[in-house]
């Protein structure tokens, strides 16, 4: 895990051999849907793992079948709201899921319009209430130009103030990061990767593509 040290509390996971390998598998062209979808979960599973690290635990005793023995309790895991920016946060929140099993789930729609405005349609919102004690952490594989976060930030705020709000991705632009870190201030990161930049049509750059189309196809319409 590294901090990166343009801003405070966001981290990414270039020194994991491991993470890197699902990235380079997300980010080539051949990658179908389906070993998108597995390569969206598995990073779920692992940035999950990692975030818990940054958890609050308890020292706490128990019996094993011979005698009394030290445990650890993560205290923080059991207080989790998971929120799942539709569509391509889908497999990212399936993987988070399976290590932050007692997390409840709000969902969220978000479309983002073509570039110049970016403009982002949120129709659909369903989160639950957030208790104090709660880390909100908010699903969305690709923070570009950072408006979809800043949009469902406002709105998830709404429902509660929370311990700790965490944004997972797989891929962000630093402009994106700067935009969040300035409209929340209290927001942490953790990212896979920090790619170069954006391109004029607001894709980060190298990038992975579109993350919902590569994960479901590319949408029609009538
Ligand atoms: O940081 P931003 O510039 O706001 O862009 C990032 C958003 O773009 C993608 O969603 P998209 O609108 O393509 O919806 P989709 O997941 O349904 O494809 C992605 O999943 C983010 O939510
Ligand atoms: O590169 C990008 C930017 C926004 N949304 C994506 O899916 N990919
Ligand atoms: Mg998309």
């Amino acid at each position: 895990m590294i901090r990166d040290e343009r801003w405070t509390g966001v981290y990414h996971f270039e020194d994991s051999p491991f993470i890197m390998e699902i990235l380079t598998e997300l980010r080539d062209e051949r990658t179908g849907p389906i070993a998108f979808r597995k390569g969206l979960v598995k990073l779920g599973r692992y940035l999950a793992y990692e975030i818990t690290k940054t958890m609050e635990t308890e020292r706490i005793r128990i019996n094993t079948p011979l005698e009394e023995t030290d445990g650890v309790l993560i205290t923080d895991r059991r207080n989790v709201v998971i929120i799942t920016v539709l569509r391509a946060a889908i497999p990212l929140m399936e993987g988070l899921i399976k290590v932050l099993d007692h997390a409840r789930v709000g969902i969220v729609s978000a479309s983002r319009s073509k570039a110049p405005k970016f403009e982002i349609e949120m129709k659909y919102v369903k989160v639950p209430q957030i208790k104090e004690k709660d880390t909100v952490i908010i699903a969305d594989p690709m923070i570009a130009t950072g408006s979809t976060l800043i949009k469902v930030l406002d709105e998830v705020k709404k429902y509660g103030k929370a311990k700790r709000y965490v944004i997972v991705g797989v891929l962000a632009a630093p402009e994106g990061i700067s935009r969040i870190k300035e409209a929340h201030p209290d927001v942490e990161m953790f990212v896979a990767a920090i790619d170069r930049e954006l391109n004029e049509k607001g894709y980060i750059l190298p990038g992975l593509g579109d993350a919902g189309d590569r994960a479901f196809g590319a949408p029609s319409k009538v």
